[in-house]
C-alpha cells in the first residue's frame, strides 16, 4: 500500500491526568472518524511537560492506565496508533520519556525512549533539566507497518541529524516525532527543522504538539506539521486544539530520490555514521 492517512491530535494538556486520557481517546476517535488510518499524540499528553510532574504520573508497561487506554483504542478502531509520549517508570525507578508505538489490534510494536534529554539554558528565556529526572534511552526505535517502515524520535531528538539518517539508511519512509517545542524555539526552529530533516533524507516528517496554553509553567509552541520528502509543509495546525488528516504518499519518496538522487550519491567510502550499540 503506497498511500494512507495520517491523523495529528493536539491536545490541550492539564493537570488532571484522567482527563488527559479521556481527552487524547476522544481526540483519537474523531482522527479515525475522520478516515486515519496511523494517528499520533503529542509529547507527555498525560501529563504537564514539567518535572515536578513526571514522577507522580508516570506509569509501568503493561498495567498503565494511559498505556491501556491506547492499545484498546487502536484495537477498537483498527488504526496505528503512536501514543505520543508519557512519563513511564521501569522496574529500577527510572523514568523515562517514552512514545508507545501499537498496531491495528492493540499490540506493541514499538517503545522509544527520549534518546537526547532537553538540557537547555537559553539566557533569559529557558531552562530546562530533563535529566535532573529522566533517564535517557539506548535504541533507534524503528516499527513495520503495511505502509513502510516507520521511525520515532521525540522532541530535541529531532536535531540530532545522524539519528534520522540512520533510521533512513535502515530503510524508513516516515519519521514521526511527538514534541513540545517552546515559545523561544518554536518560533525560531520548528518548521526549519521539520522541513530540514525532510528534505535531507526524502521522508516525510510528522509531528503532533501539545496545544498552547498560555498558563502553564512551560507554554507549548503548538503548530503541530506534516512535511513532505521534498521539504515541503503538507499541512500545519494553529496554535489551537486541532486535528490534521493528511494523505500521505509514499510513491513521492520513489519519485523524488529518482530525480534527485542524494542518498545514492553518498561518499560511503569517505564518510560513514554507524550505531555503536
Ligand atoms: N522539549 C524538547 O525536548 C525540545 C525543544 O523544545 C527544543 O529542542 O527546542
Amino acid at each position: 500500500m503506497k498511500k494512507f492517512k495520517l491523523g495529528l491530535c493536539q491536545l490541550l494538556v492539564s493537570e488532571n491526568k484522567k482527563e488527559n486520557i479521556k481527552n487524547a481517546e476522544k481526540m483519537i476517535n474523531s482522527a479515525a472518524d475522520m478516515g486515519a488510518e496511523l494517528v499520533v499524540l503529542p509529547e507527555m499528553f498525560n501529563c504537564p511537560y514539567n518535572n515536578s510532574y513526571f514522577p507522580k504520573y508516570a506509569e509501568s508497561y503493561p498495567d498503565g492506565e494511559t498505556i491501556k487506554m491506547l492499545s484498546k483504542i487502536s484495537k477498537e478502531r483498527g488504526i496505528y496508533l503512536i501514543g505520543g509520549s508519557i512519563p513511564e517508570k521501569d522496574d529500577k525507578g527510572n523514568i523515562y520519556n517514552t512514545s508507545f508505538v501499537f498496531d491495528k489490534k492493540g499490540n506493541i510494536i514499538g517503545k522509544h525512549r527520549k534518546i537526547h534529554l532537553f538540557d537547555i539554558d537559553v539566557e533569559g528565556k529557558i531552562s530546562f533539566k530533563e535529566s535532573d529526572v529522566l533517564s535517557r534511552g539506548d535504541s533507534l526505535t524503528i516499527v513495520d507497518t503495511e505502509y513502510c517502515k516507520i521511525g520515532v524520535a521525540i522532541c530535541y531528538d529531532i536535531r540530532f541529524p545522524e539519528l534520522f539518517r540512520l533510521m533512513v539508511l535502515k530503510g524508513v519512509k516516515v519519521i514521526i516525532v511527538p514534541a513540545a517545542f517552546n515559545m523561544t524555539t518554536g518560533p525560531a526552529h520548528w518548521e526549519l527543522l521539520f522541513r530540514a530533516r525532510a528534505l535531507d533524507n526524502q521522508v516525510y516528517m510528522a509531528s503532533a504538539a501539545p496545544a498552547r496554553d498560555e498558563n502553564a509553567s512551560y507554554i507549548s509552541y503548538g503548530n503541530s506539521i506534516i512535511t513532505n520528502p521534498w521539504g515541503s509543509i503538507v499541512g500545519k495546525l494553529d496554535e489551537k486544539e486541532g486535528i490534521l488528516i493528511k494523505e500521505i504518499d509514499l510513491n513521492r519518496i520513489d519519485e523524488i530520490r529518482e530525480q534527485l538522487p542524494i542518498l545514492k550519491h553518498l561518499r560511503k567510502d569517505l564518510y560513514q555514521i554507524s550505531l555503536q550499540k
